[in-house]
């Protein structure tokens, strides 16, 4: 099978679980007391993907205002940006309509964006609907999961789905699937929060 490598970063404010997400996906564990992020921390985990294996390079980049300037160093050059924000925090979900535009300005043209609305398992004190932010997502063509670290839910879906963006290695340079580029509905059936 052919290896491919997709880099990967992960946007989003301090605290939303952007590390969580990635420890959950890589290592399948989660850590209540987790530190933030100093900088930007860096794992890789390979799956097979139809008849390829994806080893996605991840930077998970941190979310604190005193690194906000080291970001494009991540998502330049990065196949897909996961924009993180908590479903318990609106202002996180502002936040990330900023890194939508930032990316739009600066980032790759292609690049395949994902949205993850994490901490799900914390629906009684939600403050950002599902439907607004699926409906945000889909205005702009990027994969919209809502995830919970905590519980595993929906976090290999959420790279599964990227991995369904990514242009096959045979598909030829045109077929870009990027976010400015060409709507696509979502396969993957998720589960509920
Ligand atoms: N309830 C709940 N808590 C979560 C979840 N994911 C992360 N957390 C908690 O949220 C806090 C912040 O998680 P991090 O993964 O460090 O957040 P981050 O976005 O990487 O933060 P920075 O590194 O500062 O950018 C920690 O206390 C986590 O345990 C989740 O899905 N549910």
């Amino acid at each position: 099978m052919a290896l491919r490598e997709l880099k990967v970063c992960l946007l989003g404010d301090t605290g939303v679980g952007k590390s969580s997400i990635v420890w959950r996906f890589v290592e399948d564990s989660f850590d209540p007391n987790i530190n933030p992020t100093i900088g930007a921390s860096f794992m890789t985990k390979t799956v097979p993907h139809q008849n390829e294996l994806h080893k996605f390079l991840i930077w998970d980049t941190a979310g604190q205002e005193r690194f906000r300037a080291l970001a494009p160093m991540y998502y330049r050059g990065s196949t897909a940006a996961i924009i993180v924000y908590d479903i318990t925090k609106e202002e996180t979900f502002s936040t990330l309509k900023n890194w939508v535009k930032e990316l739009r300005q600066h980032g790759p043209p292609n690049i395949v964006v994902a949205i993850a609305g994490n901490k799900c398992d914390l629906n009684d004190v939600r403050e950002v609907l599902e439907k607004e932010a699926k409906d945000y997502a889909d205005s702009i063509n990027a994969v919209f999961v809502e995830t919970s670290a905590k519980n595993a839910i929906n976090i290999n879906e959420l790279f599964i789905e990227i991995s369904k963006r990514i242009p096959s290695a045979n598909a030829g340079a045109t077929s870009g699937k990027g976010f400015k580029l060409r709507r696509q509905s979502s396969e993957v059936e998720r589960r509920c929060c």
